[in-house]
């Protein structure tokens, strides 16, 4: 059985002080167990957010990384720092990051491999524009994306990779696939890790993300295939949270 894993993706939202005010306001309520219930902040709160959350339920990712140990990268953060203070997980290669930041299917594999090596779990993320979902290229650019992107991982390592399907259509637009086109998309990149690792594939969680909220999340949580979702907007507000975790 896959964990389910909802995974609160920040982006560049929340100070430090709103960072701590958020946590302190859920952490009671997030008692789940069979959940793993994740938030992914900006850089400067995660340790704040760390020890906030020590002895709670709630794990924490940052949104990106290095894949370099350490040296001249101006203004980036390394692996080991993340590392140093604890952090569960990490955002991989998100379309804002490989629209806005010149991600590539290459540098996403470096950090993924990067990752795995230090020990955080990455949140490997694919999806396709408007332009290539009418063209019907779907199923082709994320057959692409999840291929380079786990490259030279290994069989042990792969069930430490979550895959994220955003469709980028459906990235704060309030337009969501529906559960059943989401399910179907995400069956089918599970196919493609079968491809790759046979029957390990059933080990990795796959999530959704795109406009999910709590009026949506119990209908794309029922789906066959889809183990978690990659909640940005709705995640900011701590009711919001709490029903999307305990969905
Ligand atoms: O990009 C997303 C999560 O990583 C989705 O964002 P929204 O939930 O705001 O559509």
């Amino acid at each position: 059985m896959r964990k389910p894993i909802i995974a609160g993706n920040w982006k560049m939202n929340k100070t430090i002080a709103e960072a701590l005010e958020f946590v302190n306001d859920v952490k009671d309520r997030v008692t789940t167990t069979e959940v793993d219930a994740v938030i992914c902040a900006p850089f400067l709160a995660l340790k704040d957010l760390k020890e906030a959350t020590k002895g709670t339920n709630i794990k924490i990712g940052a949104q990106n990384m290095h894949f370099e140990e350490s040296g001249a990268f101006t203004g980036e953060v390394a692996p080991a720092m993340l590392k140093e203070i604890g952090i569960d997980y990490v955002v991989i290669g998100h379309s804002e990051r490989r629209e806005y930041f010149n991600e590539t299917d290459e540098t996403v594999n470096k950090k993924v491999l990067k990752a795995l090596e230090v020990g955080i779990d990455p949140i490997l993320c694919c999806g396709e524009t408007l332009e290539q979902r009418e063209a019907s290229q779907t199923k082709e650019v994320c057959k692409v994306q999840v291929e380079k992107g786990l490259e030279n991982v290994s069989k042990e390592d792969l069930a430490k990779v979550v895959v994220a399907y955003e469709p980028i259509w459906a990235i704060g637009t309030g337009k969501t696939a529906t559960a059943e086109d989401a399910n179907d998309v995400i069956a089918y990149i599970r196919e493609v890790i079968a491809g790759l690792y046979g029957e390990l594939a059933n080990d990795v969680r796959i999530q959704y993300g795109g406009s999910v909220k709590p009026a949506n999340v119990s209908e794309i949580m029922s789906q066959s295939d889809i183990d978690g979702a990659l909640v940005g907007g709705a995640s900011l507000a701590a009711n919001d949270y709490v029903e999307l975790v305990n969905f």
